[in-house]
């Protein structure tokens, strides 16, 4: 039976990655930081998704296990005999997990020369890259030359909502997803022969992870930004707002256009894309909560994510990106005390101010879109978008 490592055990992992590895017939190794998550997988070895939609359909995931991140032993096992390994535990922690795996890859190396395939499954452009090169940078030269022949790192673009639960569970770690799904990846990149049901390998990923990113990542965001102000508690409630749906919406075309600037897929197939991830969204069953999906707004501001990657793509074509630049500025004016990341903008504006903090966390330095998202913050916070 082949064997599959996963770092990060939570929503997307359990609700998604594990999902496709377990129909595609593979021992699934989950690994996390959180003891009490790796003690009740190891518990009850098996969970169930519910997949929320009109009807609420249940799967099974069974024979699973947890490895503790700091269990050395059961980790470097698993690691040397894993046929790929997969993460999914948020883009800043990817530095760490290289440095990690730099470790025990060396060790692998000693025992199992088979090809294998390591994948990030996070919400970043490339993400795979920013594991491999944490993952060299750790590395021997040694060690550098079997990752040059061994190791694949194709990057990947995930998609499916996977909120936090909010239904009746059977075991504790159980999830509930939305019934869609798509897992691209980058087909040159792969080393290994591995066999996972349900993903699309892909000539060229970029015009995936960016159309999934600014379209589905970046409309969420906006939505959840406003929403969050307008106190909205879910994003289908907010998505049903008017003013919020017209801004999305436009958001959308706004980011098609810088999309379809750089990768001639086509208005009409963008717009198509939209649509159906409003739809989505729309999916009262979910109860994704805006602050599930406005988490992290240090991240999601930053200058090469979901917002402002495709304001300056769209700005780049000469139009003036007005609604991608609203949900930035809602973005900065999300003061959920529970999320530190968005108590660190908060603070930030009360020492340095808006005009400084929008430039440190968006990097920008086009005067005329820094200057417009502190007019439309101000007008947000005025109460002048109803
Ligand atoms: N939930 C979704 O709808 C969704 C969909 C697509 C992609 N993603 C992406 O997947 C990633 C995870 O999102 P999520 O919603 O599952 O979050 P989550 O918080 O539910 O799960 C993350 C898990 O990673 C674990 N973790 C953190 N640092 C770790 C480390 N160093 N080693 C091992 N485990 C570690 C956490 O304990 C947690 O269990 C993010 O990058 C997110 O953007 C999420
Ligand atoms: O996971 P984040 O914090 O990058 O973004 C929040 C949501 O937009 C995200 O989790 C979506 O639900 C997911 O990307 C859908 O595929």
């Amino acid at each position: 039976m082949k064997k599959a490592v996963h770092f990060g055990a939570g929503n997307i992992g359990r609700g998604f990655i594990g999902s496709l590895l377990y129909k595609s017939g593979y021992d699934i190794y989950f690994v996390d930081v959180f003891k009490e998550l790796v003690d009740n997988i190891n518990k009850f070895k098996s969970y169930n998704i519910f997949i929320l939609g009109n009807d609420i359909k249940k799967e099974v995931v069974d024979g699973v296990k947890a490895i503790h991140i700091d269990d050395e032993k059961n980790l470097l096992k698993a690691i040397e005999d894993a046929d790929v390994i997969t993460t999914s535990v948020g883009v800043n922690n990817l530095y760490g997990i290289g440095e990690k795996l730099a470790y025990y890859l060396e060790r692998r190396f000693e025992k199992n020369d088979l090809p294998l395939d390591i994948m990030a499954c996070e919400n970043a452009l490339f993400a795979t890259n920013i594991l491999r090169d944490s993952i060299y940078k750790n590395s021997s030269e040694t060690l550098k030359a079997y990752l040059d022949e061994k190791i694949g790192f194709p990057n990947t673009a995930v998609d499916r909502i996977v909120p936090n639960v909010d239904i009746e569970k059977e075991t504790p770690i159980d999830v509930a997803v939305e019934e869609f799904f798509e897992w691209d990846i980058e087909k040159d990149a792969v080393k290994g022969d591995f066999d996972i049901k349900g993903c699309e390998l892909v000539d060229d990923l970029e015009p995936y992870i960016e159309r999934k990113l600014f379209l589905l990542n970046g409309s969420h965001a906006t939505t959840a930004y406003l929403g969050y102000l307008k106190g909205y508690k879910y994003i289908h409630e907010a998505i049903l707002d008017e003013t919020i749906d017209k801004i999305v919406k436009n958001l959308q075309l706004e980011a098609s256009f810088g999309l379809n600037n750089k990768h001639k897929i086509g208005i009409d197939k963008l717009k198509e894309y939209s649509d159906k991830v409003i739809e989505r969204f729309k999916n009262p069953h979910l109860k994704d909560e805006v602050v599930r999906v406005g988490r992290d707004p240090v991240r999601k501001l930053s200058n090469g994510d979901r917002l402002v990657s495709p304001a300056k793509l769209s700005f780049e074509t000469g139009l003036m990106p007005e609604n991608i630049l609203y949900g930035i500025a809602a973005g900065f004016a999300f003061d959920y005390k529970d999320d530190p990341k968005a108590m660190e903008i908060q603070e930030s504006i009360s020492t340095l101010g808006l005009e400084e903090t929008v430039k440190k966390v968006t990097g920008l330095d086009e005067t005329i879109l820094i200057d417009k998202i502190v007019k439309k913050y101000k007008e947000l916070k005025s109460g002048k978008i109803k």
